[in-house]
This record gives structure tokens, C-alpha cells and sequence, in this order.
């Protein structure tokens, strides 16, 4: 199955278990992989055929300005739902890093896969 897409987006939220953490945003890091045939699309040249990676980018600005949970996990489970949800994503991968986390290390997250992954001939 072909995949979209969005790396490094980087967005800003209010995440943390300390409460410290609640009264400030910080910067999330995601990299995503979105299932899809992108040959309708390719062969109309047509993006309303698509997963249009512009649109999705915005959505999880959006999504992080609207939400502050404790946890890497809780943004990372609520936000792969919200966006199958919205745009019938059927299987994706995403990774959620909270750079400068734990000082010593690059940065720190988690990496969920959610869904089924829809089979083609491609991929046997
Ligand atoms: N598995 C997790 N561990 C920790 C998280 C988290 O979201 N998931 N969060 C924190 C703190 O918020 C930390 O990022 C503050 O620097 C600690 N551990």
C-alpha cells in the first residue's frame, strides 16, 4: 500500500504531567505515514483524490491548540483517532518526539500504528 507522507512537523501544545507543564505550550515533533492508493489521484492528477497532506498538517496544528493532555501517549492515541476519524485513514504510523524532554537525550515520544493496513498486490 503506497503511503503519505509528513515528517518533522513540529507543532505547539500544552503536554506534561507536571504542573509546571500546564501553564506553558512546548514543541511536539511528528512524523506520520498514511496508508492510501495514491493511484486514483496520480492517474486523475487530481487532488480530491488524495490525502491531502497540506490539509492534514493543518488539522493537527489545530488539533494541538485545541488540546492539552499529560501525556506523549494520550496526544499521540487521540490524535491518530481523530484523523482516521476525519479522513478515513485506514492505517497509519505515528511517531510523537518532545524534544528537549529528558536533557540528555535528543528527544523522547512515542511511535503508535493504528488500523488495518490494506493490502495489494504490490506489497506480496
Ligand atoms: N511515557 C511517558 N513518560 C513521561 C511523560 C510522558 O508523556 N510519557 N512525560 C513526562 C514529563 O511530562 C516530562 O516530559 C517533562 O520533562 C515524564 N515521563
Amino acid at each position: 500500500m503506497d503511503r503519505i507522507l509528513i515528517e518533522a512537523l513540529d507543532v505547539e501544545t500544552t503536554i506534561g504531567v507536571y504542573e509546571w507543564e500546564r501553564t506553558i505550550t512546548q514543541r511536539l515533533r511528528l512524523d506520520l505515514e498514511l496508508a492510501t492508493d495514491i493511484r486514483p489521484a496520480a492517474a486523475a492528477d487530481d487532488i480530491g483524490l488524495t490525502l491531502d497532506y497540506a490539509a492534514i498538517s493543518q488539522r493537527i496544528h489545530a488539533f494541538a491548540a485545541e488540546h492539552a493532555f499529560a501525556l506523549v501517549e494520550t496526544f499521540a492515541e487521540r490524535l491518530a483517532a481523530c484523523l482516521r476519524e476525519e479522513h478515513g485513514i485506514a492505517w497509519l504510523r505515528l511517531t510523537v518526539r518532545k524534544p528537549g524532554a529528558v536533557a540528555s537525550a535528543a528527544a523522547v515520544g512515542v511511535t503508535i500504528t493504528r488500523g488495518t493496513p490494506p493490502s495489494s498486490e504490490e506489497d506480496r
